[in-house]
């Protein structure tokens, strides 16, 4: 400590961590939903802060896009900030005619192209899942919350700009709720290091639709994900707190 990546001390982070890709949005939402804000690493223009929410200690840190840098960052917050739980709160991609722009997605699982849980695993297919208990809290916040949300598999893609376009029918077919870059190689690296991890998203885009989001609501939207996210952990600190 510090590692290669992030320059915090021990004890910058809080043993949960929320990961947007954008360091910006790290940004926004730390200044947003916390208080008692500190920004805790600025290694690469990676932004991570600690604050509270609602007396509880909660860090903020940009994961880059794509599972390899995700997993720079998640490997470093477990196995060295002693990191428990990481949630990512990102945008996807929708293909199905029944998902749409701004609904809240919630990755019980996440399928993938790229090959890193296979190298983990042997060359075997690791089943990329989210933790059940943080899932079933950030279920329960948005029940409360009345606000509907989806829960189902992720499509984690190695490449935004896909060749391959047709693909996106059999994502569709199998059920595919939203297509991003992250969350199977979260769920990999929490497995492989042991944290607990769980992924919330918002519709930025209907891929098959071409309907989107534009950037600054990229950066600046998304409130009702982080109510829904931030209420969840906080039934999951009192469920293991009796
Ligand atoms: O908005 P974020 O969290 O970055 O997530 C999605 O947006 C990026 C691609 O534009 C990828 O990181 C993808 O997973
Ligand atoms: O990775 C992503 C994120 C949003 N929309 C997409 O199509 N892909």
């Amino acid at each position: 400590m510090p590692t290669p990546h992030i320059e915090a001390r021990e004890g910058d982070f809080a043993d949960t961590v929320l990961m947007p890709g954008d360091p910006l949005r790290a940004q926004f939402i730390a200044e947003t939903f916390l208080e008692d804000v500190t920004c805790v690493n600025r290694v690469r223009n990676m932004l991570g802060f600690t604050g509270t929410y609602q007396g509880r200690s909660i860090s903020i840190m940009g994961s880059g896009m794509g599972i390899p840098s995700l997993s720079i960052y998640a490997k470093e917050l477990i196995t060295e900030y002693g990191v428990k739980r990481l949630v990512r709160v990102g945008s996807c991609g929708a293909v199905r005619d029944d998902v749409a722009v701004n609904d809240i997605v919630i990755g019980m699982g996440a399928c993938t192209d790229s090959g890193v849980n296979r190298t983990r695993f042997n060359g075997h297919d690791f089943a990329a899942i989210a933790d059940f208990d943080l899932t079933r809290h950030a279920v329960d916040a948005a029940r409360e919350r009345g606000t509907a949300v989806k829960i189902g598999n992720l499509f984690s893609a190695d490449l935004f700009y896909t060749p391959n376009g047709e693909f996106f029918q059999t994502l569709k077919r199998l059920g595919i709720l939203g297509v991003e870059m992250e969350a199977a190689g979260l769920y990999g690296v929490a497995a492989e290091f042991g944290a607990r991890a769980l992924t919330v998203c918002t519709v930025s885009d209907h891929i098959l639709k071409d309907e989107a989001l534009d950037a600054q609501t990229r950066q600046t939207g998304f409130a009702e994900m982080m109510a829904i996210t931030l209420e969840g952990l906080l039934r999951d600190d009192r469920e293991a707190t009796p």
